[in-house]
């Protein structure tokens, strides 16, 4: 999706620049601004640098990463500034630094940076920078924690998300349920937030609603259900007609189709809850139009199916079409298979097409795995509602996103480690993505900035980082840039699509990639490449800065 593109559609509207209080300077590690000082002190202030941001692994034992976050970190920028609270504060905390250094703290924001990034909402892969920031050195150092903390978690969820929507296809709804497991308030409005963008339909969680206007649904709980005796208590019983007005005692006409459908249910009314039929009528009561039931309280089989067929039947008499039900304990795919030939019998008997296709719900401690073995064993679950493990990624924690400098004024950086691995690629990087001719990426090459792009139908010598003997070559059909400029000079130089389309764009991105790469089981990892020069930089830049070892 180019700028151009984006601009064409005429749907791009620059955001509001909202973005919760919390995210501010002193949202950081402390080492940062000790480190500060201590380059101010070293007389670094001229100093200009160049940091990477990137992941060593995929998460979930997957091979590919969604990329999240970068509107918030442009956000952060724009607003990048130590108030005089921050300093007097530090102040306190630091009461042994020279005070010059507060004041020129107090007057530093992210106006010398240059941030170039990939586009938000796009498949990513290990050692690829997702941003590279560029500028005075204290304050891309002093950007560093808040930065990755704003990319770490949103990516996560965000490739999380996108793997459940993998997992699950495209005609099932998935409702984020997860704020009451969240990692607290913050970590849980990020996640709704992350898993509407990687492909969530909707949260219940009602202030990410209100605040990134994502479609908020819901049910009701077992508190509601149990909350009622039977229906002798209920003082609210009519309802008016849909089209004609007429009112009834609505609470008559369950028990009646109760009484009725019983002994096709192969049921005594008696053995199934009443207090749950006077909850289900109760609900209908008050959202007739959106009548939704949870059936399994007391036993689904014998007791929520018939209480929510009884009151569906009765709505029908009033004009109105109730939705489904929600299951939330049991066998799931057993249960989503008996309500759903439940519904297509009583459909058949009294001759009403839309009981077939009634939503099911399902919801319980349902992840990943849960959903290709639900596929697997057959199922008639509409729509998943899914809490604990999308939101606190408990198959996998953390990203590991990492900020780590590749150069000062202008001086490739190397960063040497045992393990391979962990060793960094130095320098200014530009990074290219190849496709191959039925359109789906092969690679992505790094280069050096200022190497000439690979172009289309002329080969280019794609190498493994670090083992030598692994390379190919390369014929691209087509040649992405994978970076723009999204910020310098003190502000946002890209327009930032709404969260909606990058969701839109997620969908698109993860379309290019192999079906082999997105597997589930062992899937093929995606090769990540550098150019011959970037390759032999590197090498030479190594054997520069590794010690020699002497053996005595
Ligand atoms: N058909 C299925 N295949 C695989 N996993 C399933 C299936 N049905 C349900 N599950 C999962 O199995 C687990 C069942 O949870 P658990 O053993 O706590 O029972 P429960 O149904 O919640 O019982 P309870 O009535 O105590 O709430 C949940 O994680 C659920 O998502
Ligand atoms: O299971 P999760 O994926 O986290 O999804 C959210 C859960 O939260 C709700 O009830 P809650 O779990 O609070 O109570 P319950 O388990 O006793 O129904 C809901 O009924 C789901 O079970
Ligand atoms: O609306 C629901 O059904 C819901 C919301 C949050 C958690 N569990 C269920
Ligand atoms: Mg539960």
């Amino acid at each position: 999706m180019s700028t151009q593109d984006r601009l064409d559609r005429g749907e791009v509207k620059l955001n509001s620049r909202r973005q919760n209080g919390v995210i501010q300077p002193l949202l950081t590690d402390l080492y940062q601004i000790t480190m500060a000082y201590a380059y101010w002190r070293a007389d670094k202030t001229k100093d200009t640098a160049v940091f990477d941001l990137f992941f060593r692994k995929n998460p979930f034992h997957g091979e590919f990463t969604i990329f999240a976050g970068l509107e918030e970190c442009l956000k952060f920028l724009e607003n990048f500034n130590y108030s005089d609270s921050d300093i007097e504060y530090l102040k306190d905390t630091l009461p042994t630094i020279d005070p010059e250094f507060f004041d020129f703290l107090r007057k530093l924001n992210a106006d010398g940076i240059t941030v170039w990034a990939i586009d938000e909402g796009s498949v990513v892969f290990p050692r690829v920078p997702l941003m590279r920031i560029e500028g005075p050195l204290i304050v891309a150092q002093l950007l560093e924690t808040t930065l990755l903390t704003l990319v770490n978690y949103a990516s996560l969820v965000a490739t999380n998300a996108a793997r459940y929507r993998l997992a699950a296809g495209k005609n099932v709804t998935l409702l984020e349920f997860g704020l009451r497991r969240a990692q607290g308030p913050d970590g849980g409005l990020s996640a709704s937030k992350y898993a509407y963008l990687g492909g969530f339909d909707g949260t219940s969680n009602v202030l990410a609603g209100k605040l990134y206007q994502i479609p908020v649904r819901g049910t009701h709980a077992h508190a509601y259900i149990s909350s009622f005796s039977d229906c002798e208590e209920l003082k609210c019983r009519t309802m008016k007609h849909k089209e004609t007005g007429e009112e009834q005692d609505f609470i008559e006409m369950c028990k009646n189709w109760k009484t009725e459908l019983a002994p096709f249910f192969a049921l005594m009314k008696e053995e199934s809850s009443d207090g749950e039929l006077a909850a289900f009528a109760s609900y209908a009561l008050a959202f007739p139009e959106a009548f939704v039931a949870l059936v399994d309280t007391y036993d689904t089989v014998r007791s929520g199916l018939l209480n929510f067929c009884a009151v569906a039947m009765a709505l029908n008499d009033m004009g109105f079409i109730p939705k489904g039900i929600r299951i939330d304990s049991g066998d799931l795919a057993y249960l989503s298979t008996l309500s759903r030939a439940t519904f297509e019998r009583v459909a058949t008997k009294y001759n009403l097409d839309w009981f077939r296709t009634l939503m099911i719900v399902a919801s319980n401690d349902i992840n990943e795995e849960t959903i290709w073995s639900l596929n697997e064993q057959g199922h008639q679950i509409d729509c998943f509602g899914i809490g604990t493990h999308l939101v606190t990624c408990q198959r996998q924690p953390a990203l590991g996103c990492v900020y780590k400098l590749v150069a000062i004024n202008s001086t490739p950086k190397i960063k040497l480690s045992e393990d391979v691995e962990k060793v960094t690629m130095p320098g200014r990087k530009d990074v290219f993505r190849l496709y191959g001719g039925d359109g789906h990426a092969l690679i992505d090459l790094l280069v050096q900035t200022g190497e000439p792009a690979p172009e289309i139908g002329s080969r280019v010598l794609c190498r493994h980082p670090f083992h030598e003997s692994k390379r190919a070559w390369v014929n691209p059909a087509k040649v992405e840039p994978l970076y723009k400029m999204y910020w310098k000079d003190g502000k946002i130089c890209e327009p930032l699509p709404q969260l909606v389309e990058i969701r839109q764009w997620v969908h698109e991105s993860l379309k290019t990639l192999r079906q082999d790469h997105k597997r589930n089981l062992n899937p093929t990892p995606f090769k990540v490449a550098v150019s011959d020069r970037l390759y032999h930089f590197i090498h030479d830049l190594w054997l520069e800065n590794a010690p020699i070892g002497e053996l005595s």
